[in-house]
């Protein structure tokens, strides 16, 4: 039995880039759960995404032992975030299973906006915030600079800051002590009524649903009859553990700990995050407060390109939302595309994250469609409904009113890129709320803008305008009235459903020729001419032509090599394993792709 006064749930919380996860190794290195030769970087980064965009999409886990000072053997409970505002609900998750955070700040970028947004989560939930300065050894590193931001921007004492490298494993140790100095030891009872929280999940093939635990109360055992309270269903626990780095079997979890549960839970829908776990025969007398509701906000459709594949993709859509409670879907059906799904996500990066993972995790090929909002529509019929798929639309005269959701948007830049911002958030129809001149170098932008504008290419080109420096944070306030059209999109003179988007009308016919430019670009020359059209309602808005070719990829081959021939017609059918017939005409995967990211500027 471990004393929780020997145990620190703590989570690393920043903005994206300033050291996570490098942190997160060095934290294992120094207790040497790892043999060195067995290390790699970013080690709590499981998916190859998350490796090779360098970034953190799930939160981890993981228990380090630590000696300090005083001669203790510490038992340090860490979990890292993931830093993109896609993922935000992710770090409020790993909050609530923690007392205590460490704040990490980039001493070369100081302050940014998800640095805010993360340290006010970690407030509402009453963490101890540790701040600490990141990457002191970086030759541009202003270390007095971002104490001061501690100071007069957070609002925290600067004398508290905690100066490190993670890379260079500088003030490691400090740190550490630090931790088991300031934060509290958790102060659940032992004796009283199990009461655990879910805060994440995964699926495993051979154990079924695996349940990411805070104990707050109790203790659990193997063998105990487990009742969730939400779901109201009961469980038999098979095996509880801890996290090192993959998963060790234990005899019990107790009140302050953190840990997993496996129960035999084969159907996934069993597990929802932010439940409340108890004994079937001694609950507690109340569930815990959980989480707010994870609302998607953009919203896509994905068809397998081959319809065959199907079920493959549904079952691959169940795993994925296991892992990933943030996913919602529902099914769909395209009279271009066949049967598919209608899915929610928290953003474009985690629209783009579920792609990958389904192509590489599952092997399938994929399309989405153009992404959308969720839109209120007040129908002159006095009814009001949410549309969220173009095809859903009503027709014209049909509409009273259409309404879409609004976000206040925080920026933070160095002051010399204000103007490319200004106008880059007035060309997405963005309202000034507030310009502040953080100290001398920086500056905040408040504004109000749609939604919908910051879905295509806002965060690409906020990051090419001010080099990299400017940093993002939004949250969604409110609806407000717009003027919405369908913009259609015709190949070869039929509409194309999947391709369809809702558009602000004033844009649409700009819209309507970036669309139509890039699917010429991607749509590959068939025998026959091809049309491109953009269209609302009944006037075409946009057209461009893909002119005829006959294609022979084997004219080059003259000569009787029958082999290399072969090859060529084996090739050239690969590819075309990810293109879609729509109608005759082929359309690759890629055209859906572009499509959803044309915002139209260029
Ligand atoms: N020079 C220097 N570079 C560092 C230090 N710590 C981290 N880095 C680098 O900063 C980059 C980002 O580090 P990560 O640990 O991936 O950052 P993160 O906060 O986990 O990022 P997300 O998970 O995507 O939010 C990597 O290239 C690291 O090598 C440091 O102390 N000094």
């Amino acid at each position: 039995m471990i004393p929780q006064k020997l145990i620190r749930n703590f989570c690393i919380i920043a903005h994206i880039d300033h050291g996570k996860s490098t942190l997160a190794d060095r934290f294992i290195q120094r207790a040497r759960v790892v043999e060195d030769r067995l290390f790699q970087d970013q080690i709590l980064d499981s998916m190859d995404i998350e490796r090779e965009r360098g970034i953190t999409i799930k939160s981890q886990a993981v228990t380090v032992p630590f000696e300090s000072k005083d001669g203790q053997l510490y038992h340090l409970n860490l979990v890292d975030t993931p830093g993109h505002v896609d993922f935000s609900y992710e770090v409020s998750r790993a909050i609530s299973s923690c007392e205590g955070a460490l704040l990490l700040i980039d001493a070369s970028q100081g302050v940014e906006a998800q640095t805010l947004a993360n340290l006010y989560m970690a407030i509402e939930h009453d963490l101890e915030i540790i701040p600490v300065i990141n990457k002191i050894d970086l030759p541009s590193a202003d270390v007095e600079g971002v104490l001061e931001q501690i100071e007069h921007d957070l609002g925290l004492p600067a004398e508290d800051a905690v100066k490190i490298s993670a890379k260079n494993a500088i003030g490691i140790d400090e740190l550490l002590e630090t931790v088991v100095e300031r934060i509290p030891a958790p102060t659940g009872d032992y004796d009283a009524p199990l009461k655990a929280l879910i805060f994440d999940s995964h699926y495993n093939t051979f154990r079924g649903g695996i349940m990411h635990c805070r104990l707050f109360d109790g203790v659990i055992r193997p063998g105990d009859d487990i009742h969730m309270l939400a779901t109201d269903r009961v469980f038999n626990v098979e095996e509880v553990g801890r996290f090192r780095i993959g998963f060790e079997a234990c005899e019990e979890l107790q009140a302050g700990q953190v840990g997993y549960i496996v129960a035999g839970i084969r159907t996934i829908t069993d597990i929802r995050v932010g439940e409340t776990v108890t004994h079937r025969d001694r609950p507690c007398a109340e569930a815990l407060p959980g989480f707010r509701e994870v609302k998607s906000v953009v919203f896509s459709s994905i068809f397998p390109v081959d319809a065959n594949d199907y079920n493959e993709l549904s079952a691959a859509m169940e795993k994925l939302q296991l892992n990933d409670a943030s996913l919602f879907f529902e099914k769909d059906s395209s009279a271009a595309l066949g049967f598919g799904f209608r899915c929610g996500f928290l953003g474009l990066l985690h629209l783009e994250v579920i792609q990958e993972r389904l192509e590489r995790e599952f092997g399938l090929s994929i399309v989405f469609t153009a992404p959308s909002v969720s839109y209120r529509i007040d129908l002159s019929n006095g009814e009001s409904i949410t549309v969220t798929n173009p095809q859903d639309f009503p027709a014209q005269t049909e509409i009273e009113r259409t309404y879409e959701p609004f976000i206040k948007a925080t920026l933070i830049t160095p002051s010399e890129y204000v103007g490319n911002l200004i106008s880059l958030c007035t060309e997405k129809r963005g309202n000034q709320l507030d310009m502040i001149y953080l100290d001398s170098k920086r500056v905040e932008l408040v504004y109000e803008m749609p939604l919908s504008e910051v879905l295509y290419d806002f965060y690409d080109r906020l990051k090419s305008l001010s080099r990299g420096y400017a940093s993002f944070d939004y949250e969604v306030i409110d609806v407000r009235e717009t003027d919405l059209v369908r913009l259609d999109i015709l190949l070869n003179g039929q509409p194309v459903d999947a391709l369809s988007m809702l558009v602000y009308r004033p844009n649409a016919a700009f819209r309507a020729r970036a669309v139509c430019k890039k699917l010429r670009e991607e749509i590959p020359r068939h025998q026959f001419k091809i049309p491109i059209q953009g269209a609302v309602g009944s006037t075409i808005v946009a057209r461009e032509t893909i002119s005829a070719l006959r294609k022979d990829v084997t004219a080059k081959c003259y000569g009787g090599d029958i082999s290399r021939k072969r090859k060529l017609l084996e090739k050239q059918k690969e590819g075309k394993k990810r293109m879609k017939m729509v109608g005759n005409v082929e359309l690759p995967q890629k055209a859906f792709l572009s499509v959803l990211k044309s915002g139209g500027d260029d």
